[in-house]
């Protein structure tokens, strides 16, 4: 079922955590909050629940309206018809897992078959129907959150809301859960609200990212699109970006637009320049990382190429050293100090070669196409 939320401030006493949020979620489609600690992802998704009463703004599940602030409308939160899934599996260790599973069913007195089946289907969706006798206890970590999964499915809510639900677990679980939740949420076309801080989570989990910051959404696209074209440096950043630098523009010359780091020029496509006053303002002054307004230099570390041979200087090749190299598989890792300059990161596809060692002398290079340059933040 489609999700609606209009202008909705929530407020803990004096503090405003949410601020006049407003969007809308497609029948069937995964929308992932995703921002540092503290921006108010939880909090809206607790609003939807009905566990937080905002100040203002109107919720609409469907097509009822569950919170209007004007209309005094606010649905208990067992009344909206609405899943959660938290971090704590919140299971219960003493009971098996067909009880665990079955229990609210248990609650709204439904017939035994029904419930014996609908507990059946969901633990077979979630992988588990081998365990459906068992105590809780003896189970994994993921095999808890997956009953944890269970039991809200089981409910069949129309929309799941899920926090940091696979922050408890180890990597490579954390891996595989995601696809499953992915593929679960894709077959059933489960509206769901998904709240996290890890961009890799969100990327893969996601139909749309809400990226929120101080309780603002300050972009809401596809995640391939947010990646492509973040609106800000911090957002690049919180994306994994890491070659982010303060600059001012130093020239024009034809289509191009020279800009200023420390020690080092980068060409970038004049018109890829933002406008305004955020814009890279003409000055041979330092660029003043400290000043919101100084506009930003992001290059992604799979945009930047590596070298041995000599390429001539100027353009965007620049000159430096490796100075750390990291084995990630199908791609090295190399951070490459630059002469005089700041240190760059480059993921490089490794298609069998041999690593270059620390010390090995290189020239980093990338077109001003991959050259982005980004206001600090998004204008409040
Ligand atoms: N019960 C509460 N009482 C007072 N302030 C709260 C409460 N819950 C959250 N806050 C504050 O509201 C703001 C938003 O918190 P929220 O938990 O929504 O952020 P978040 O993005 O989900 O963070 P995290 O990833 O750490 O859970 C924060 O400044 C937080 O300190």
């Amino acid at each position: 079922m489609k999700v609606q939320l209009e202008n909705i401030t929530l407020a803990y006493g004096d503090a405003v955590a949410i601020k006049d949020l407003s969007v809308d979620i497609a029948d069937g489609e995964s929308l992932v909050l995703l921002g540092k600690s503290g921006c108010g992802k939880t909090s809206t998704m607790r609003c939807v629940a009905g566990l937080e009463t905002p100040l203002s703004g109107r919720i609409t599940i469907g097509d009822t309206v569950v919170f209007d602030s004007e209309r005094r409308v606010d649905v208990p939160p067992n009344k909206r018809n609405v899943g959660m899934v938290f971090q704590s599996y919140a299971v219960w260790p003493h009971r098996t897992i067909f009880h665990n599973v079955a229990f609210s069913l248990r609650q709204q007195k439904l017939p035994k078959a029904e419930i014996r089946e609908r507990v059946r289907d969901v633990l077979d969706l979630v992988g588990l129907t081998e365990f459906a006798d068992r105590g809780a206890s003896l189970l994994s970590g993921g095999q808890m959150q997956r009953v944890a999964l269970a039991r809200s499915l089981v409910m069949r809510p129309s929309v799941l809301l899920l926090d940091e639900p696979l922050s408890n677990l180890d990597a490579r679980l954390r891996d595989r859960l995601r696809v499953e939740l992915r593929e679960i949420q894709q077959r059933l076309s489960l509206t769901c609200v998904y709240v996290t801080h890890d961009q890799s989570e969100a990327l893969a989990l996601a139909d749309r990212i809400a990226l929120m910051q101080n309780g603002r959404i300050v972009q809401i696209d596809r995640p391939e699109k947010i990646y492509d074209a973040p609106f800000s440096a911090s957002i690049a950043d919180f994306l994994g970006v890491s070659n982010i630098f303060p600059c001012t523009r130093v020239a024009s010359r034809e289509n191009l637009s020279v800009l200023g780091l420390t020690g080092h020029d980068v060409e970038v496509l004049s018109r890829s320049l933002p406008t305004g006053p955020e814009g890279a303002a003409e000055g041979s002054g330092a660029a003043d990382p400290a000043d919101p307004a100084t506009p930003r230099v992001c290059i992604r570390p799979e945009d930047i190429r590596l070298l041995t041979e000599p390429l001539p200087e100027g353009g965007n090749n620049w000159l430096g050293k490796v100075e750390v190299v990291s084995f990630q598989g199908s791609y090295v890792r190399y951070r490459v100090g630059l002469k005089g300059g700041p240190e760059l990161d480059a993921l490089v596809p490794r298609h069998g070669s041999a690593l270059l060692p620390v010390g090995t002398p290189v020239w980093a290079t990338a077109e001003p196409t991959a050259v982005q340059v980004l206001p600090a933040e998004v204008p409040a």
